[in-house]
């Protein structure tokens, strides 16, 4: 097996970051798709995330009943409303103009805050028939439907499952976090960033150095994929986005451990942690 590189602050300089000088078109626009009529947080912490780590741009694509009041919650985002069924799930149909905001984003983040196979199955088909170049990255739900659309991902691809969505997508039980994250990378042919844990489809392999489990706590991973989606959408090559969004993820938990307490920190509140840790970690 290999032994992961460790994600120090030095290594992570390894990997510069894009200039951020320029406008918010240079920074990169992010849409977000998912939010379930009970579940549209999920898409507001991805969003608070890829704004905190710089991106230009945000749009959010929730199902049509909870748009209203998403786009109200967040002032500085664009909303889409999903076409959605009875119970809040969105269809899978497109929302109008989805089209265009795909073409123009620089990532699109898929699934947080989904619910239903069939509706994320949908939505996660158009991403990829329509994304020509635009950087993808999926989560959630959008990861449970993967197995059975039997595509391939267009490089550079990047996963965020949690341990029970890795164990799912491995038909396991329980995975051992290091081979799970190297196994789904090399099946998938995607950089993944899983329990701290990031592989290449390569076979690299990296480590965070922190993480603490007060970061087990709700919309923990939304935010996560928020952090990694906003750096890819900046420009910044799945590797690096996965390793810097993860370590930025388990640093600002480590940070909110030493000053609020080992338990209890609000997985938004990590958000707030990453514009100061972006300067210390790029300097
Ligand atoms: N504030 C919010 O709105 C929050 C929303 N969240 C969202 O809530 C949703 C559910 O999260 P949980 O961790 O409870 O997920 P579950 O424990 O229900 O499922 C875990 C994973 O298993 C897979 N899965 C489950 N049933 C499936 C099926 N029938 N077909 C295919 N795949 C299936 C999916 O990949 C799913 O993400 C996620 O979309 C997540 O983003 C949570 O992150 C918490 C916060
Ligand atoms: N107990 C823990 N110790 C260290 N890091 C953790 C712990 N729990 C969660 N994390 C980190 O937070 C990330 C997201 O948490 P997780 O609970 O898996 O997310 P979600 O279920 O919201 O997708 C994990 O990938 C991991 O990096």
């Amino acid at each position: 097996m290999t032994t992961p590189a460790p994600l120090t602050p030095a290594a992570l300089r390894d990997w510069p970051l894009p200039d951020r000088s320029g406008s918010k078109d240079d920074r990169g626009g992010v849409l977000v798709i998912g939010g379930a009529r009970p579940t549209p947080g999920a898409v507001l912490l991805a969003g608070y995330a890829a704004l905190r780590v710089g991106a230009g741009r945000l749009t959010l694509a929730v199902a049509e009943s909870v748009a209203p009041s998403c786009a109200a919650q967040f002032p500085e985002a664009g909303a889409l409303a999903l076409p959605e069924r009875p119970d809040g799930s969105p269809t899978g149909a497109a929302a109008p103009g989805m089209d265009r905001e795909i073409a123009r984003a620089d990532a699109v983040i898929v699934g947080p805050g989904l619910d239903e196979p069939e509706g994320a199955a949908a939505l996660l088909s158009t991403v990829l028939a329509d994304a020509d170049g635009t950087a993808v990255l999926i989560d959630a739900f959008a990861l449970g439907v993967l197995p059975g659309l039997g595509v391939t991902l267009p490089a550079g691809t990047v996963l965020t499952p949690n341990l029970t969505e890795a164990a799912r997508l491995l038909e396991r039980d329980d995975v051992d976090p290091e081979l799970a994250a190297g196994q789904l990378a090399a099946r998938y042919g995607a950089v993944v960033s899983c329990a701290g844990l990031i592989a290449h489809p390569d076979g690299r392999l990296w480590a965070t150095a922190s993480g603490h489990p007060g970061l087990g706590t709700s919309g923990s991973g939304d935010v996560l994929s928020g952090a990694i989606g906003g750096l890819l959408a900046g420009g910044c090559p799945p590797e690096q986005a996965a390793s810097w969004g993860t370590a930025l993820h388990a640093t600002a938990g480590d940070r909110l451990a030493a000053r609020i307490g080992p338990l209890g920190f609000l997985a938004r509140e990590l958000t707030e942690e990453f514009p100061g840790l972006l300067v210390e970690f790029g300097a």
